[in-house]
This record gives structure tokens, sequence and C-alpha cells, in this order.
């Protein structure tokens, strides 16, 4: 279990989280949702151990981490540019991380990896001649061959469109439920937070607003925050499609 304790964190005199309290359970998908701004990023690079924080506890499985540097957390990310090598073939940007810790995955492994993430046909080919889904999943599978105790994904969808973001997120829940990791995502995208998550960690400048699973979200808000906010953008997006095409029927909805 991860668990973080009164975290507060400050740039430049000006607090930017206060006080924030949360556990995540192994296994568990959790995405941190709430505008621009409001400190996602930030408790991202707290728990990778990227940025210290001022005060509060970062804690794993007992272990207090909070002044262990990024590289000895064992917590591994996916950032939103993927950060691939760009002279380097897709299978060996995949593998890169192994050359001098190839103890830590088998050949059999990987290649399980390569046929999770539907890259058996793209092995030989160079980063530029890729999708932008296609990038996604050689970053998710370069970072699952480090064996990560925790993933973590900043904005893994958000320059992906329709079909394939769906594809994306099918993958990342397959990922969490097979190697029973716990994944915690960043996005500014409520219909994401709410579909792909086993919770939600709604953030409002700094403070958490709601901490809950998608189905509490939407049936009990804790406040006019996750109502007006997150609720709201919701509404707007399926009266836009009413608006267009018309409600369903009764009968084509049943
Ligand atoms: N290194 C830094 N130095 C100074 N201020 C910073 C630094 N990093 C972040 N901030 C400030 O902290 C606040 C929170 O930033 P953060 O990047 O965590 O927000 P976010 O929710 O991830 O936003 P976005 O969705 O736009 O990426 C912002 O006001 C930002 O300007």
């Amino acid at each position: 279990m991860l668990e973080l304790n009164h975290i507060r964190k400050s740039f430049d005199g000006t607090p930017v989280l206060h006080d924030i309290s949360l556990r995540v359970e192994d296994g568990e998908i959790v995405s941190i949702l709430g505008p621009s701004g409001c400190g996602k990023t930030t408790l991202l690079n707290l728990i990778l151990g990227l940025t210290d924080a001022d005060s509060g506890e970062i804690r794993y499985n007992g272990e207090d981490l909070t002044r262990t540097p990024m590289e000895k957390r064992g917590f591994n990310i996916v950032f939103q540019d993927y950060a691939l090598f760009p002279n380097l073939n897709v299978y060996k940007n995949i593998t890169y991380g192994l050359k001098n810790r190839a103890h830590l995955t088998s050949q059999q492994e990987v290649e399980e990896l390569i046929d999770l993430l539907g890259l058996r046909d793209h092995l030989s080919k160079r980063v530029d001649q890729l999708s932008g889904g296609q990038k996604q999943r050689v970053a998710l599978a370069r970072t699952m061959v480090m064996k990560p105790r925790i993933l973590l994904l900043d904005e893994p969808l958000s320059a992906l469109d329709g079909v394939i973001k769906e594809s994306i997120k099918d993958r990342i829940k397959t990922i969490a439920r097979e190697y029973h990791l716990t994944t915690i995502i960043v996005t500014h995208d409520p219909e994401e937070a709410l579909t792909l998550s086993d919770r939600v960690l709604i953030i409002d400048k700094g403070t958490i607003s709601q901490y809950a699973r998608p189905e509490e979200i939407v049936h009990q808000p804790k406040n006019d925050f996750v109502r007006k906010f997150i609720l709201n953008q919701l509404e707007i997006k399926r009266d836009n499609i009413y608006a267009l095409f018309g409600r369903p029927s009764v009968a084509a909805a049943v």
C-alpha cells in the first residue's frame, strides 16, 4: 500500500499542495484529476521522488520513502511526451533499460509484454515511423520491463484520439490487472478518470476535493467543485452530442 501523510509543498513561498493524505491499495488504478495548475503533476513528481515535499511523509508497504531518492524508490513513470530514443528501433527502446540490469526481466517476459502491448509487428521500426498510440505502447513496454513497484502515467491519453484512446485505456487496465500493479495516472479529463480508474482523486487548488470510487463521485459528489467542474463537464459533453444528433429514444437506449 502507498500512503501519503500530510504532504505539503510550496514553490517560491507559494503553497501548491496543502496537507494531502491518501492511501492507494496494491493493484489499484488511481487517477489524479483536476484543472490546470491544481497540483496534479507536482503530486505525481513527489510520489516519484523527482520533487521533495516540504513536510509530510510518503510510505510504501510500511517503509518510509520520504527521503529516499527517486532511483531507489522503484517507481517508474511514463512521461507525457513518451521520451523515447529517436535513433533506436522499437525493440531497442523497449529493452534499453535492461542493458545494465538484465536480471530484472527475462527474455520470455519481454516477449510477453511485446505481445500484450501488440508491438510484435513494429519491433524493427524507428520511433518516428510510429503513430501516437504505438509510441505510447512502446513507452509503456519500456517502463514495464523495469518491473516498477508502482507505475506512474502523466496524461497518457491526452495526445491520442477516439478509438486509439480506448485501446490504450484497455491496455493500461490489462497491465494493472495482470501484473497486480498499482498505477497512478494524471489527467484533466473527467471521463477518462471515471472510466479508467478504481478510485479518483479530485484536486482543487492543492487540496483533496473528493477521493472515491467513480460511481460514488457520480452519485454522491461531495461538494460544489465536484458537481460543477467534474459532472458539469460530462453533462456539457452529453448535451453537445444530443444537440447535434438528438436524444436517443427510450427504445434505442434499452
Ligand atoms: N518547479 C516549479 N517552480 C515554481 N512553480 C511551479 C513549479 N512546478 C509547478 N509550479 C506551480 O505549481 C502549481 C501546480 O503546478 P502543476 O504542474 O502541479 O499543476 P497541474 O495540475 O499538473 O497542471 P497542468 O494540468 O496544467 O499540467 C502551478 O501554479 C505551477 O505554476
